[in-house]
């Protein structure tokens, strides 16, 4: 699990750092630009010598690291050149420093300002003659998206450069804090960031832009970070393994758990069997699909492991009160339809059940958080929207959701104190205190039924008694990984709800003998 922070956070770290430091944030400076460089020294090793590099530097304190990035290179012998892309009296406080110690040394420096008539000519000059750019134009300290001159010189590095790109901290124009709607911003091969990584490494698409993302910690103790907090936790596959329980070797079906899944309409009843059969493979004990009578012939021979209950009527208190008596925990809404009938159905079970019950599918288009909350107040409960789910369920656009994945999240979970799935590309998990993105995944996992899988794999978990938030965190990540490995064995198109089954116990299992 890595720690990401935004950049108000890391400026608070930064922040408490250098009063630490006795107000010296030159020292954090030094840092950055030794991380750089060391990084540089890795991917080129002993031919960093022969490379021609530019340091390019805004006026800021990432300008200022850019310089301690030219001044420690040339210290070594490399061949390197400073363009300042401000005058040097604009050069403030940490970076201004910076400035006056390299003029000690031989340095070439060149001033290439948005008033220098010729500039881009004699940037694109410098561009042809280096093999590798280090770009320190803006940092965590963009305001607004880059316009005019800057935008000029990131599009001449982007398109007129061949050579290697390292950014320093953050592709320059990108926002630390934004993954979407990103502006004319730098594509580098490598960014070496500070502290801790910021949302723009990690969430897509931004991440694609920042080349492979080293995090160095320039000294800021774990115990700054430990004040100023996470703004989320990336997780993947190396947490399965910490996350996993240990059973005593007499267990039993009984210590597995009995999952319930309480199945939709005619015509999708097929959801309910494939979340009931991912529920036995992803190890409880007993799983029963609640269907009415007159459906049974339909479902009966598809796994006889999975078992059955058949109600009379559906939507009876006595029969849903009967079923419901033996369950660990249940899932419901997958293939529900929408309807006053199917609201009735999900209040009875909410009424009914006083365990942990995971709501999908048309739940969400069945209710508003609001009304929805005002059932579930007190209950243990897991709600896995896909982001269209979520759009009727809030009343937000989808591209509203897509553009503000953890706040939806965060807020869906605030109002109903539910554990929160937003489900995707890079699924994002809320509950009240903390948010998780989902690395693991593929775009095999869009196939029809593979929600419905994801769905009985976090029952079955609850079932054996995982607590609500690492039951699915490790269904999240091990649905991920399961699609991973049924793409690597058959392809993309290869991959079907049924492949994800059989490849979720081996998911479960990353990492353990
Ligand atoms: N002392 C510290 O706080 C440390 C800061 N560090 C570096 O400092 C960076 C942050 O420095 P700053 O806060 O000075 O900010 P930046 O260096 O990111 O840039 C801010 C400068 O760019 C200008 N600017 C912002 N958006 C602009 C736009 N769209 N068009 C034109 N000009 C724009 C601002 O007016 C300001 O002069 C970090 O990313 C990191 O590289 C590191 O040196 C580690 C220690
Ligand atoms: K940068």
């Amino acid at each position: 699990m890595r720690v990401v922070v935004d950049s108000i956070r890391m400026r608070e770290a930064d922040r408490l750092t250098i009063e630490m430091l006795n107000s010296n944030g030159i020292i954090l400076m030094e840092h950055a630009g030794t991380a750089c460089v060391r990084e540089l020294e890795k991917e080129f090793g002993r031919r960093l010598i022969e490379k021609k590099v530019l340091c390019i530097a805004g006026k800021g304190n990432n300008g200022g690291d850019a310089i301690v990035v030219a001044r420690q290179l040339k210290s070594k012998g490399v061949n390197v050149k400073l363009i300042l892309l401000a005058k040097p009296d604009d050069y403030k406080g940490d970076a201004r420093f910076q400035l006056e110690i390299i003029r000690n040394y031989p340095v070439e420096i060149e001033v290439i300002d948005k008033d220098r008539s010729d500039g881009l000519e004699v940037f694109r000059k410098n561009l042809s003659e280096s093999d590798i750019v280090v770009d320190g134009i803006f940092g965590t300290g963009l305001s607004k998206p880059v316009e005019g001159f800057y935008r000029k010189i990131i599009d001449a590095i982007n398109n007129d450069f061949n050579g290697f790109v390292l950014s320093v901290d953050i592709p320059s124009g990108l926002f630390a804090d934004k993954s979407t709607d990103i502006y004319s911003h730098i594509k580098a091969n490598l960014t070496v960031t500070f502290g801790k990584i910021k949302p723009c490494h990690v969430l897509y698409p931004a991440s694609k832009s920042c080349g492979r993302v080293v995090e160095d910690w320039i000294t800021i103790p774990d115990f700054v970070f430990e004040k100023v907090g996470e703004y989320f936790y990336l997780i993947g596959k190396d947490d399965i393994k910490p996350l996993k329980k240990d059973f005593p070797p007499d267990s039993h079906k009984g210590t597995f758990g009995h999952a319930g899944i309480i199945s939709g309409e005619k015509g999708k009843l097929g959801a309910s069997i494939l979340a009931s059969f991912a529920a036995l493979k992803s190890g409880c004990g007993l799983s029963t699909v609640y269907i009415e009578e007159s459906d049974y012939p339909f479902v009966s021979s598809f796994y006889p492991e999975v078992m059955f209950y058949l109600a009379k009527v559906k939507n009876s208190d006595d029969f849903l009160t009967e079923f419901l008596n033996t369950k660990s925990a249940v899932l419901i809404g997958q293939g529900l339809g929408v309807g006053e009938y199917q609201k009735s159905l999900v209040k009875k079970v909410i009424k009914l059940f006083d365990k942990p019950i995971v709501f999908d599918a048309d739940v969400f288009k069945n209710f508003t958080v609001d009304e929805f909350a005002e059932y579930t107040k007190g209950k243990e409960i897991v709600l896995t929207p896909h982001p269209g789910e979520m759009s009727s369920f809030t009343g937000y656009s989808t591209k509203e959701i897509q553009e503000n994945r953890i706040e939806v999240a965060k807020e869906v979970s605030l109002k109903t104190g539910a554990v929160v799935v937003l489900k995707g590309y890079q699924t994002v998990i809320a509950n009240r205190e903390k948010v998780f993105v989902n690395t693991t995944g593929t775009s095999a996992l869009g196939t029809a039924g593979s929600g419905d899988v994801l769905g009985g794999i976090i029952t079955s978990l609850i079932c054996q008694g995982y607590s609500l938030i690492n039951a699915v965190l490790l269904g999240v990540i091990s649905h991920g990984l399961a699609g991973e490995i049924a793409e690597n064995a058959e392809g993309r198109e290869g991959v079907t709800a049924g492949s994800l089954i059989d490849k979720i116990s081996k998911a479960l299992n990353y990492g353990i003998e």
